[in-house]
């Protein structure tokens, strides 16, 4: 019988749990989120963000930017946002259009207030087990694991994936609760047999529907990081869902899986924020 691991439903555990930790705060959270562009995906995805931010009780302020700003522009904004004292969590929602340069604007926000983790601050503090904040879908993908009981420590994990906000810090993440860690790319040779080694299947390629039954040990747990729409406007992950829960033990769904979890850690990184700010504050 395979699992359907309930990302959603997981999710709406969490933000009660913060909304009612939230509650008995003295002040309320803010965060600021940055959208550049008219990427319907990304507007998706804000838009997820700020009801999630509504519900928990954190107040959300969404400044929309045309396609045009210069970097400079958006420099200027994210400076002001640093020095709002009212402000506690920034997010610059990625990809920026091609003038701008991410790296640059990630190492704007200060790292205090980026509850991304994408500063080189935070990512540098992952690696080295110090006190930061988490990226939002790796952090969520663990919780998930956790909270469906999944033991972690001692198993084979295989990431399908090396970007910066999810392959590479899932990876720290799986090692810092003592995993064997396999991290595999488009120059992996041998990719379903190494893939079929893994106890846990991390999948964070970008590719519709690519992995199928043939990367998957029976019984193992699949992790479907990717989120597409497909020609027939079907929303669809990176693995061949299909295919693949016949054999897998357990499986997250898209949607309803890794998603909600990403926007469930932003609202935890966003009191996390709000916690240490006032105890700067004090
Ligand atoms: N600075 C920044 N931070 C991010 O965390 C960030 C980003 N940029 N850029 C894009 C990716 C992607 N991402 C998602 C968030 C929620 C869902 C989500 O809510 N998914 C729902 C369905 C969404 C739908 O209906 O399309 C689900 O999987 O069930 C998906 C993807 C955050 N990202």
């Amino acid at each position: 019988m395979t699992v359907l691991i309930n990302g959603k439903a997981i999710a709406a555990t969490i933000k009660e749990e913060l909304k009612a930790q939230l509650s008995a705060r003295p002040r309320v959270a803010t965060l600021a989120v940055i959208l550049v562009g008219n990427d319907p995906a990304s507007s998706i995805y804000v838009n997820n963000k700020h009801r999630a931010c509504e519900y928990v009780g954190i107040r959300s302020l969404v400044m929309t930017l045309p396609d045009s700003t210069s970097q400079a522009e958006l420099l200027k904004h994210i400076e002001t946002l640093n020095q709002r004292d009212d402000v506690d969590g920034i997010l610059v929602q990625l990809p920026l259009p091609a003038a701008i340069d991410s790296q640059a604007v990630i190492q704007a926000i200060s790292p205090d207030k980026d509850v991304d983790g994408f500063h080189p601050q935070n990512v540098g503090a992952l690696s080295m087990n110090h006190t930061g904040f988490l990226p939002c879908t790796p952090a969520g993908i663990i919780e998930l694991l956790k909270r469906s009981h999944i033991e972690i420590a001692g198993k084979e994990c295989v990431v399908l994936g090396r970007s910066n906000i999810v392959g590479k810090p899932v990876a720290q993440l799986l090692l810092r609760e003592n995993a064997t860690v396999t991290i595999c790319h488009s120059q992996t040779k041998n990719l379903p047999h190494i893939c079929q080694r893994a106890d846990i299947l991390i999948v964070a390629i970008g590719k519709p529907r690519a992995i199928d039954s043939r990367y998957v040990k029976p019984g193992a747990v699949v992790i479907d990081v990717g989120i597409h729409r497909d020609s027939a406007g079907l929303i669809c992950g990176d693995v061949d869902f299909n295919a693949v829960q016949a054999i897998a033990g357990a499986i997250t769904p898209v949607p309803g899986g890794v998603g909600p979890m990403t926007i469930a850690m932003l609202m935890q990184n966003c009191l996390i924020a709000a916690d240490r700010h006032a105890l700067r504050a004090s």
